[in-house]
C-alpha cells in the first residue's frame, strides 16, 4: 500500500520544483492571498522585523485584510480590518478561539494549565470562570483600590524628589516597577521594589521568563526539529516514549505497509513497551498496548486524548467533520453526540427497531435453509454483511438494498468504494505540503468522485423523506428524526442537509461491518472449537424448545452465548486500533511527554492478548467470562472493543443486540460443518487490512438444518 508512494517520494525534489506552483494555481479552493514564501521556511524570515505590526500592515495593503503566511510548516493568518476582525472575534469566534501549543509557552504554563495559553476546551472554560468570578470581578478590582492609590502616591513622591533635584525621570522603568508592584501586592501580598537581594532575584527571574516565553523555538514551526532547540541550549532534556528508529524523512511510514498492522504493532510493543512512539512522515504518533496505559488515555487523560485527526479522506467524506465520529473534540461535537445518544441510539430507539432485526434475521435463516437443503455452502462473510447492511438501511433510511436489481448494485458499489477511499493512504496526511502527490496518483479525483456519488445518494434519500406521501417504512426512521430536528430547530446546531448526510455516513460505515465482522470472527472460533459450539447450541436450544426462532426477549437468558461473543471480541475486536485519536493538549504519561496533535492508536487487539491481563491469552475460552465481572462497556480496560471515555462507541447497544440475535439464531437453526475435505487446522484467521478488520478469506461453511427443525 505504502511502498509505491515511498518510491515516488524519492523523486520529491524534482516534483517540488515543478508541481507545487502548478498545484497552487490549479487547486480550485481559494486560500487567502499572501506574500510568496521561500521553500521550506515559507515566510519565517519575514518575522525577523523590528516593527512587525507595521510590516504586516504594509503587506496587508498589498494582499488584503485577510492575508495568509506560512511559518515553516505552520499556516498563519493575519487580520487587518474591523470587518475581518468581526468575522474572527464574533461571527466565527468558536472556530478561532483556541491557542496554539507553542513550545516555550506550554512549558511555562505547566502545559496549558493556565487560562491565557490553554487550548479552548472544558478545562479552559472552568479556569476562565474561576478567574472572572473570583479574581477579576468588579468587587475584587474595587477591593484593591487602596493598594493602587498607595503605590501611585509613592511613585508621585519619588518623582517629586527627582524633580526637586532636577533629575530626569525614567518613565519606562518607573511605570514598569509601579505596575509590577501593584500586581505583586494584589496577587502575592508582597512587593519587590527595593534594592535588596529579593528584588534583584525577582526582576531577574521575571525578565528571563518574559524573554524565554517570547523566544523563537524552531520546533514550533518544524515539528521534527526539536533537536535544534536542544542544540541551541534553549530546551533541556525531555523524555519521549521509546519507539523503533525511523528512516530519514518518512520516519516509520514504511512499517504501516503491513497486512496485519495490529499484530505488527503488538510485536514492536513487546520490544519498546506499552507506550511507544512512531513518526509517520511529519506526524508524531503514539501506540498504546496495555490495559494500564489504555486507562491513562481513555480515562485519566481522556480530555487531552479525545480529539480526532483531520485526515484527508475522512474529512472529505464527513463534510469536513460535520459528523460525530470524525469531528474534532469541541462544542459542535458535544451537541452532535447528544443528538445521536438521545435521538438515534437510545435504548428506546434500539427497542423500537427490534421488528426490523427479527424480520431480517428470519429472512436470512430462510435463505440459509434453502442452501442447506441443496447442500450448498453458505458464504457467511457475504450473508452477514448483507444482513447488517439491510438492518441498518431499514432503521436509518427506511429502505433495503438486498435484491439483485440496479438499486442494490449501485448501493453496494458506492458503499464499498466509500469504505475503500476512507481507509486509503493519502500522502498529504503525513507530509502537509505534498497534497499535489495525491492529485498526481489520482487519489483526490477518486475521493472526489465517491464523495459526489455519496452526496447524490444521501440527497435522494433526504428528498424522498421530505415527501409527505413517503412510504410507511420511512416514517420515524433516522432520516425522519433528523429532518424533524431540523424543522423544530431545538438543538443549538442549525441542522442542514450536510449535517444529516455526515451522520448518515457514520451510521452506514460505523453500524454495518462492525457487527458483521464480530459475528464472522466468533463463528470462526466456534468452528475451530466444536465443544464450545455444541455448548452454545445446547444453551440456546434448551431455552427456545420447539419455538421457530430466538427473539430478542430471549437474549437476556443466554449467558454462555454472551460469553462466546465477549471472547470473540477479545481475540478479534473488529476495530483493532479503535478510531485514531489526536491529542489536544501536551500531557505527561508515565513520565513521558506527549505533544499536542499526536496521532494515537490504542491497540485493543494487543490489549486483548496481553498476558498481564489474561490467563492463556491466545486460547479461545468463553468460560473465563462466566464468573467474571469484566464487561466490554469501556470500564474494564483489558477489554475495549468499543473503545471508552468520551469518544467510546455510542452504538454499543444497537451493535451487541444485533450480534446476539444473529448468532443465537445461526446456532439455534443449524449445525455447522466445514466444507468437504477441509480440516479445522485449515481455517485461517488472516485479516484484511482496514479500519474495520474482516477475515481476509470469506468464511464458507455447510449449514445443516438442525434435526428438531427439519419438520418445519
Ligand atoms: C459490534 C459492533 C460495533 C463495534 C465493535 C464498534 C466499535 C467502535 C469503536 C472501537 C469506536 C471508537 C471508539 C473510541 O475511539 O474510543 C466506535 C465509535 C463509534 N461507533 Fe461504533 N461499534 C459498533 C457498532 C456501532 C453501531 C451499530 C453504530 C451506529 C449505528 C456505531 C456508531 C459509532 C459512532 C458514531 C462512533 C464515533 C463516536 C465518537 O467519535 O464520538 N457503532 N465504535
Amino acid at each position: 500500500m505504502v511502498i509505491i508512494p515511498l518510491l515516488l517520494l524519492l523523486l520529491l525534489p524534482v516534483f517540488l520544483l515543478f508541481f507545487i506552483p502548478k498545484w497552487r494555481r490549479n487547486k480550485g479552493i481559494r486560500h487567502p492571498p499572501g506574500p510568496p514564501g521561500l521553500p521550506f521556511i515559507g515566510n519565517l524570515h519575514q518575522l525577523d522585523n523590528s516593527d512587525f505590526q507595521r510590516y504586516l500592515w504594509r503587506l496587508s495593503k498589498k494582499y488584503g485584510p485577510i492575508m495568509s503566511l506560512r511559518l515553516g510548516f505552520v499556516p498563519a493568518l493575519v487580520i487587518s480590518s474591523a470587518k475581518m476582525a468581526k468575522e474572527v472575534l464574533k461571527t466565527n469566534d468558536l472556530a478561532f478561539c483556541s491557542r496554539p501549543a507553542l513550545f516555550g509557552q506550554q512549558k511555562l504554563s505547566y502545559n496549558g494549565l493556565d487560562v491565557a495559553l490553554s487550548p479552548y476546551n472544558d478545562y479552559w472554560r472552568e479556569m476562565r470562570k474561576i478567574c472572572t468570578l473570583h479574581l477579576f470581578s468588579s468587587r475584587r478590582v474595587q477591593s484593591a483600590r487602596w493598594i493602587r492609590q498607595d503605590e501611585v502616591s509613592q511613585m508621585i513622591k519619588n518623582i517629586s524628589q527627582l524633580a526637586g533635584s532636577s533629575e530626569l525621570t525614567d518613565l519606562s522603568e518607573t511605570l514598569m516597577i509601579l505596575t509590577c508592584t501593584i500586581v505583586c501586592r494584589v496577587a502575592f501580598g508582597k512587593k519587590y521594589d527595593g534594592e535588596g537581594h529579593e528584588s534583584r532575584r525577582f526582576y531577574k527571574l521575571f525578565h528571563e521568563c518574559q524573554a524565554v516565553m517570547a523566544s523563537f523555538y524552531v520546533s514550533d514551526h518544524f515539528p521534527l526539529m526539536g533537536w535544534f532547540d536542544k542544540l541551541t541550549g534553549i530546551n533541556k532534556g525531555i523524555r519521549h516514549p521509546p519507539g523503533p528508529p525511523g528512516l530519514p524523512f518518512i520516519g516509520n511510514l514504511h512499517q504501516l505497509d503491513n497486512s496485519d498492522f495490529q499484530r505488527y504493532l503488538w510485536r514492536l510493543s513487546k520490544k519498546y513497551g506499552p507506550i511507544m512512539s512512531l513518526r509517520l512522515g511529519f506526524v508524531p504518533a503514539l501506540v498504546i498496548s496495555s490495559a494500564k496505559m489504555a486507562k491513562e488515555v481513555l480515562k485519566t487523560n481522556d480530555l487531552a486524548f479525545c480529539s480526532r485527526p483531520a485526515l484527508f479522506g475522512q474529512q472529505k467524506l464527513s463534510y469536513n467533520g460535520l459528523d460525530v465520529a470524525l469531528s474534532p473534540y469541541n462544542d459542535y461535537w458535544r451537541e452532535m453526540r447528544k443528538i445521536c445518544t438521545l435521538h438515534l441510539f437510545s435504548s428506546r430507539r434500539v427497542q423500537s427497531a427490534r421488528w426490523i432485526r427479527q424480520d431480517e434475521v428470519s429472512q436470512m435463516i430462510k435463505n440459509i435453509s434453502q442452501l442447506a437443503g441443496s447442500s450448498e455452502l453458505t458464504d457467511l462473510s457475504e450473508t452477514l454483511m448483507i444482513l447488517t447492511c439491510t438492518i441498518v438501511c431499514r432503521v436509518a433510511f427506511g429502505k433495503k438494498y438486498d435484491g439483485e436489481g440496479h438499486e442494490s448494485r449501485r448501493f453496494y458499489k458506492l458503499f464499498h468504494e466509500c469504505q475503500a477511499v476512507m481507509a486509503s493512504f493519502y500522502v498529504s496526511d503525513h507530509f502537509p505540503l505534498m497534497g499535489w502527490f495525491d492529485k498526481l496518483t489520482g487519489m483526490c479525483a477518486r475521493l472526489e468522485r465517491n464523495f459526489e456519488d455519496m452526496d447524490v445518494f444521501y440527497q435522494e434519500l433526504i428528498d424522498e423523506h421530505r415527501n409527505p406521501d413517503r412510504p410507511e417504512s420511512m416514517q420515524d426512521d433516522f432520516i425522519d428524526i433528523l429532518l424533524q430536528l431540523e424543522k423544530d430547530g431545538l438543538s443549538s446546531i442549525h441542522l442542514t442537509s450536510n449535517h444529516i448526510k455526515a451522520l448518515l455516513m457514520n451510521i452506514l460505515l460505523g453500524g454495518t461491518d462492525t457487527s458483521a465482522s464480530t459475528v464472522v470472527w466468533t463463528m470462526v472460533e466456534l468452528v475451530k472449537h466444536p465443544i464450545v459450539m455444541k455448548k452454545a447450541q445446547e444453551e440456546v436450544r434448551k431455552l427456545i424448545g420447539n419455538r421457530a426462532k430466538v427473539d430478542e426477549d430471549d437474549l437476556q437468558n443466554l449467558p454462555y452465548l454472551k460469553a462466546v461473543i465477549m471472547e470473540g471480541l477479545r481475540l478479534h475486536p473488529p476495530v483493532p486500533l479503535l478510531i485514531p485519536r489526536e491529542t489536544i493538549d501536551r500531557c505527561v504519561i508515565e513520565g513521558y511527554e506527549i505533544k499536542p496533535k499526536t496521532l494515537v492508536y490504542v491497540n485493543a487487539w494487543a490489549i486483548g492478548r496481553d498476558p498481564e491481563s489474561w490467563e492463556n491469552p491466545e486460547e479461545y475460552v468463553p468460560e473465563r467470562f462466566l464468573d467474571s465481572s469484566i464487561d466490554y462497556k469501556g470500564q474494564d480496560f483489558q477489554l475495549i472493543p468499543f473503545g471508552g471515555g468520551r469518544r467510546g462507541c455510542p452504538g454499543i447497544v444497537m451493535g451487541t443486540t444485533t450480534v446476539e440475535l444473529v448468532l443465537s439464531n445461526l446456532l439455534y437453526s443449524f449445525d455447522w460443518e466445514l466444507p468437504e475435505g477441509m480440516k479445522i487446522e485449515d481455517i485461517d484467521t488472516a485479516p484484511m487490512p482496514g479500519i474495520v478488520v474482516h477475515k481476509k478469506n470469506a468464511l464458507c461453511l455447510l449449514a445443516r438444518v438442525h434435526k428438531d427443525h427439519e419438520a418445519e
